[in-house]
């Protein structure tokens, strides 16, 4: 059996990441993969309960440090229990955020560094890296919008927080696909969701 693939989609709020993860599983599935979709903070039973801890509840409820620990500790159960076994088997995992979160908006946008969370990655996770990285692009105005009109009820406790962070996040991620132009492709997020989805399947050229 061929190894699988381990594909993330990374980018701030409301770019559009959940969207195009159901449309690339349906379009890569409608080519004869076995497709995982899966997400972060979450993915497994004890990932999916530290997910309710981490967005649920008061602004203030963590520090930094602690969000940073159980982020790495949702991906080390999300790694272990759901992404290396459907990759083992030969599927492709389609992962609704990773490791880069945690470097743009713990290590960047919150000032812990990326030393930090990439060592904490590698306690946790072994340091596993996906085969590729799509990083969606969307002005941030429009992202926002988005984000609005869909959290009417109200935002979790990262997309509450102010614009100015959210810059800050996107300075982040934009800065990680520059270091790694191997791994990252920019996906323009700008236009309808078939227009999105075509454009990131053409970014899957090679795998
Ligand atoms: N191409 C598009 N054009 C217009 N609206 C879109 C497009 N893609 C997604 N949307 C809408 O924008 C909103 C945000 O999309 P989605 O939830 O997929 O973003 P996200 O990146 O997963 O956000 P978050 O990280 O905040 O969960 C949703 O209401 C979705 O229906
Ligand atoms: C994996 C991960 C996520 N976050 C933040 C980013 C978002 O605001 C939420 C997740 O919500 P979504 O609607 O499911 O995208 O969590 C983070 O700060 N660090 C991370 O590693």
């Amino acid at each position: 059996m061929a190894r699988g693939r381990f594909i993330s989609l990374e980018g701030g709020e409301g770019v559009g990441k959940s969207t195009q993860l159901r449309a690339l599983a349906a379009a890569l599935r409608a080519r004869g993969h076995d497709v995982i979709e899966t997400r972060e903070p979450g993915g497994s039973a004890g990932a999916e309960a530290i997910r309710s801890l981490l967005l649920d509840g008061d602004a203030g409820r963590w520090t930094a440090g602690a969000e940073a620990l159980l982020f790495a500790a949702a991906r080390a159960d999300h790694v272990a229990k759901t992404i290396l076994p459907a990759v083992a088997r030969g599927a492709w995992v389609l992962s609704d955020r990773f490791l880069d979160s945690s470097l743009a908006y713990q290590g960047g946008a919150d000032g812990i560094g990326e030393a930090a969370i990439r060592q904490l990655h590698q306690v946790g996770s072994d340091g596993l890296m996906p085969d590729r990285t799509l990083l969606l692009a969307l002005p941030a105005e429009e992202a926002a919008a988005r984000a609005a009109a869909r959290d009417r009820d109200g935002a979790d406790r990262f997309g509450g927080r102010d614009a100015a962070y959210h810059a800050r996040v996107a300075a982040a991620f934009a800065a990680l696909a520059a270091g790694d132009p191997a791994r990252f492709r920019i996906v323009d997020a700008t236009g309808t969701a078939d227009d999105v989805t075509a454009r990131l399947l053409a970014a899957l050229e090679g795998l």
